[in-house]
């Protein structure tokens, strides 16, 4: 998916909402334990409940391959389920030398078809730029992430910049707003603006709102451009709405309200 069907599918929905599939064993209904692959069950009911909200899904990776093979398979299912007018991300947070950043980029793209990966970007150019060699699919470098050791090492200085900024700032010279995103922590919405002014046309995912906190009105006043350029993420606080048999009602209803504020917060910014 490129950035026009992304603005397109954020403008006919309404909504900049990703709802992140971070599908744990330990927390989903009991009632689902019992079929076949429970993960995929779970996913699926999320994924009917949630769609008409949501413009992106994001399954973080660890949950799954937590599980061995069939984690793998419930991943591969439930990336297969996901409707194709819905922009994919694979949180995997990769990143290495060249030969091997490859590999992960074809596990990603090529045997999973996913549109997108989270990378790390400590190893510098040459470990994220084999994912960009990849046509029509998108590296969404970490930036300024959302956790409390976000503090240890990005908000460190050297020749007046934070290592984030200087992040920002250096990968724009391996590719373009078309294949680049950055994430951007809500709970980071302080710092949203000046951001925002690094990398004016880029989307950046934003994960944070709901169980950590962020503030999704901050976070879209401050950071939204002339196409949106926002993906905000929340998990926890749609897919664990509720643990009982209503748990995908719970879902769809939580993913809804996400949606209304957003649709005003597009209304205010005349998008
Ligand atoms: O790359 C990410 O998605 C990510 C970056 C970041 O700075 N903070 C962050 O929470 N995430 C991911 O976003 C999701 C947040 O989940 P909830 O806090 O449950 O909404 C998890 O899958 C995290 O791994």
């Amino acid at each position: 998916m490129n950035r026009s069907q992304l603005f397109e599918q954020i403008k006919k929905k309404k909504s900049y909402l990703c709802v992140g599939l971070d599908t744990d064993l330990q927390k989903i209904p009991k009632h689902l334990l019992s079929s076949a692959d429970p993960i995929f069950e779970f996913n699926k009911q999320i994924i009917d409940a949630t769609h008409e909200y949501t413009v992106a899904y994001k399954p973080n990776i660890a949950f799954y391959e937590a599980l061995g093979p069939k984690g793998w398979e419930s991943l591969q299912r439930t990336l297969e389920y996901i409707p194709k007018d819905i922009f994919t991300i694979a949180d995997a947070k990769r990143g290495d030398i060249g030969n091997t950043s490859s590999l992960y980029a074809r596990a990603f793209f090529e045997q999973m078809n996913f549109d997108s990966i989270t990378v790390a970007p400590y190893m510098g150019e040459d470990s994220v730029k084999p994912f960009l060699e990849f046509k029509n699919k998108w590296v969404i470098l970490l930036a300024h992430t959302s956790n409390p050791g976000a503090s240890d090492f990005q908000l460190l200085e050297s020749n007046g910049r934070k290592l984030y900024e200087e992040v920002i700032r250096k990968s724009q010279e391996w590719s373009t707003p078309d294949q680049l995103m950055y994430v951007v922590g809500a709970t980071q919405a302080d710092k949203m603006q000046s951001i925002r002014a690094l990398a004016p046309d880029h989307f950046f995912l934003v994960p944070g709102i709901g169980a950590q906190g962020g503030d999704l009105e901050m976070v879209s006043k401050y950071g939204m451009n002339k196409q949106c350029g926002l993906l905000v993420n929340s998990a926890r606080a749609i897919i664990y709405a509720s643990s009982e048999t209503d748990f995908n009602k719970r879902a769809g209803e939580e993913a809804k309200k996400v949606q209304q504020e957003m649709e005003e917060q597009l209304l205010a910014a005349s998008l």
